[in-house]
Formats: C-alpha cells, sequence, structure tokens
C-alpha cells in the first residue's frame, strides 16, 4: 500500500516536471535590454539599476529629485561594460499624474527603445500607531506606493503586449506579506502590490509577459534610515526578528528572479518562510517551488504561530513598561 502511495507520487512528480516547460519562461537577456527603474535615484532602486548596468542594459532612471538624479547617473555610469551603454534620467512624480507619467515614458521609449524591464521601485513609508499618523498619510502612501507602481506599468504593457515580451517587478516588502504593529499606513500599500500583480499575471502571461514581485526584508538604505526615526520601539523590537540587508543584496536578488521571470521574489531564511507560507493562490513558475510550498506551508505556519506569539508578547511588554513609567511619572 505504502509503496503504490509512493508510486503514485513519483509518477505525479514526474508528470509535473515534464509540463515545466510549459509554465517556466524564457530568461530575459539584459545585455542591450532597456530597463526603466523608477525610484532609480536612491537605496534599493539605485542598486537594482547597476545590478542591471552591470549586466550591459541600458537604463532609465525615475525619481523626483534632479540631483540626486544626476549624482546616481555618475555613479552608475561608472559601471559600463561598453560604450554604448546610456543612463537616462527622468524627474517625475510617479503618483500624481498619468499623463504626465505616461509622456515621460514616450519619451523614454523613443530614446532607448522598448522598455524590456520594468522595477516599480519607488516607495517611501510612515511607522507609528494608528491614532498617530496623519491622515493624509495613508493617501499619501497609496498614492505613492501603490498607484505609484499602477501608472508606469499602464504606461508600458501595451507596447509589451504588442511585442509579446516584457518583465514588470512590483517592490512590496515582507510587510507586505504580514501585518506589523506601526504599519498600518504602510502594509496595505504593499498588499495592494501583491492583489495588482496576481491580477495582471493572469492577464498578461499569455503574452509572454512575467510579473515579479518582490518582498524584501528590511535593507539598509537612506529611506530606511529616516523611517527609523520616527519608529515606535514596537516596530523596532519585532523587525529585529531577522536582520538588516544591504541592497546590493537585495538588488541582485530581485534582479535575478526579475530576470527569470519568477513572480515571488524573496531575500533571506525569513523571506523564503513567509513567501512559501503566504502563497496562497498566487501564480507557480516551477514545479520546485510548487512542491515546495505544498511540503513546507503546514510546518512554516507552525513556525509562524510561534512568531506571531512573540510579537504579541513584544508589543504587551511595551505596553506595560509605558503604563509602568506613566505611573511613575505621576507619583512623583
Ligand atoms: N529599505 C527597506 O527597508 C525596504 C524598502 N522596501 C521598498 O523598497 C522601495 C525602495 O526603498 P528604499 O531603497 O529604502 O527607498 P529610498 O527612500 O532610499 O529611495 C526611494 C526612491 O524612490 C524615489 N521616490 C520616492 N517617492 C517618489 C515619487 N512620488 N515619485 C518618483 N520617485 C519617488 C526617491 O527619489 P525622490 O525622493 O527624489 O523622488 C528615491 O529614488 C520602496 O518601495 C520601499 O517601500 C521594501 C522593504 C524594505
Ligand atoms: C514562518 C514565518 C516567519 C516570519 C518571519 C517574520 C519576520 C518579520 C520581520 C518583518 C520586518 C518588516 C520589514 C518591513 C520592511 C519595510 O518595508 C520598511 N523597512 C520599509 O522602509
Amino acid at each position: 500500500m505504502l509503496l503504490l502511495a509512493a508510486a503514485f507520487i513519483v509518477a505525479i512528480v514526474l508528470l509535473l516536471y515534464m509540463v515545466s516547460p510549459l509554465i517556466s519562461p524564457k530568461p530575459l537577456k539584459l545585455p542591450g535590454a532597456h530597463v526603466v527603474v523608477t525610484g532609480g535615484s536612491s537605496g534599493i532602486g539605485k542598486c537594482i539599476a547597476i545590478e542591471c548596468y552591470k549586466q550591459g542594459a541600458f537604463i532609465t532612471l525615475i525619481a523626483r529629485d534632479e540631483n540626486k538624479l544626476l549624482q546616481t547617473k555618475k555613479e552608475i555610469e561608472k559601471y559600463s561594460v561598453n560604450d554604448k551603454q546610456v543612463v537616462l534620467c527622468i524627474s517625475v512624480d510617479v503618483s500624481k499624474d498619468y499623463e504626465q507619467v505616461e509622456n515621460v515614458l514616450k519619451q523614454a521609449q523613443e530614446k532607448l527603445g522598448p522598455v524590456d524591464l520594468l522595477v516599480n521601485c519607488a516607495g517611501t513609508s510612515v511607522t507609528g500607531k494608528f491614532e498617530d499618523i496623519e491622515v493624509n498619510s495613508f493617501e499619501r502612501l497609496m498614492a505613492v506606493n501603490y498607484l505609484g507602481s499602477v501608472y508606469p506599468s499602464r504606461a508600458v504593457i501595451s507596447t509589451m503586449k504588442e511585442r509579446r515580451m516584457g518583465r514588470i517587478v512590483f517592490v512590496s516588502s515582507q510587510a507586505g506579506q504580514l501585518g506589523l504593529f506601526g504599519y498600518t499606513a504602510y502594509s496595505p500599500t504593499k498588499f495592494a502590490l501583491r492583489g495588482l500583480a496576481e491580477a495582471l499575471q493572469m492577464e498578461v502571461k499569455p503574452y509572454n509577459i512575467y510579473v515579479t514581485v518582490a518582498y524584501p526584508p528590511d535593507t539598509d538604505t537612506p529611506g530606511f534610515a529616516e523611517e527609523s526615526k520616527t519608529k515606535p520601539l514596537e516596530t523596532k523590537l519585532i523587525s529585529e526578528t531577522s536582520s538588516v540587508c544591504q541592497a546590493e543584496q537585495v538588488a541582485r536578488v530581485i534582479v535575478k528572479d526579475a530576470i527569470q521571470g519568477n513572480f515571488n521574489s524573496s531575500v533571506g531564511s525569513d523571506g523564503y518562510m513567509l513567501s512559501i507560507l503566504t502563497s496562497g493562490m498566487s501564480p507557480v513558475t516551477s514545479i520546485t517551488e510548487g512542491l515546495q510550498q505544498v511540503v513546507c506551508m503546514g510546518i512554516f505556519r507552525i513556525v509562524g504561530l510561534f512568531y506571531l506569539g512573540s510579537f504579541d508578547s513584544i508589543v504587551r511588554r511595551c505596553m506595560m513598561q509605558r503604563e509602568k513609567s506613566e505611573n511613575t511619572d505621576k507619583t512623583e
């Protein structure tokens, strides 16, 4: 009986591997490709641009601050691998006006050709307790992190469909896979990207277009330094569960997954577990990935419950500490 079951499983796995070419895309060739990186003037976006440039791509950087853009352009150009390579800078707010975004992307495509890979990395964060976060921050974060990824993607998708090729990356966050203390304004914007990515991927797969969602952990960047200035103690302690990554490392993983057309992109062992655990009904891009999800999801849920328990106890401890110090303040 056991033997029969084992034989059955082996047969299924073999069958799956036989159909695997149907679901695994052909890798994108970066040499000569046009890569657009929003948020390309700083942090993770900058490192993604450098990584692609090192592999021979032509780059368009998009961000608001012109000086930062020019400075980054110079920095990237140090890594050129041939003398034809170009770094184009475009100063625009990706979250304000769709027509403006569409226009600048049209200009970029006139100069450097149709976009082969769009990386939506422009984003920002605000942390704090729900009642302390200003109401307009909820709107602003949704505009920058979510709509700021919708607009550039919407502007390039028709050409990608016509060419029957293209890659789109959405940079979400581990905070887009689980909700944590302090991230009531930020997390929903990153969860939203996942919904967008799943729906879009189903639409464009027959056109040979592949979508990647990246879920980076805390990463050492100017944005992270800014965020840390006002982060609640709870958020800090919870985040310390996993260590801070280098932007170069995160960028390398994202570029590799985008080239391969992987739907999911994660860094580190926590990232791996979270991605398996939260894979839900997301598309699968390799048989091995699917099998890992089937086998590990239950076990990782158990691991996750322990993490959640420790997060709850951090929150409770901080609350008691605060109440205690408020009481001593009163009696003094
Ligand atoms: N660092 C981290 O710990 C993590 C970051 N992430 C995500 O990765 C992405 C990059 O983060 P990080 O490298 O830390 O960020 P940085 O703050 O270092 O860089 C953000 C980039 O986005 C640009 N940008 C911001 N707002 C806009 C806008 N409205 N229009 C156009 N460009 C804009 C900035 O340029 P300018 O201000 O000139 O416009 C800058 O180039 C974000 O989406 C973030 O949420 C995810 C997980 C962890
Ligand atoms: C099996 C389950 C394992 C669970 C492990 C959970 C670890 C949680 C740590 C979360 C850190 C939050 C990252 C947010 C980063 C971010 O987006 C901001 N820094 C942006 O600036």
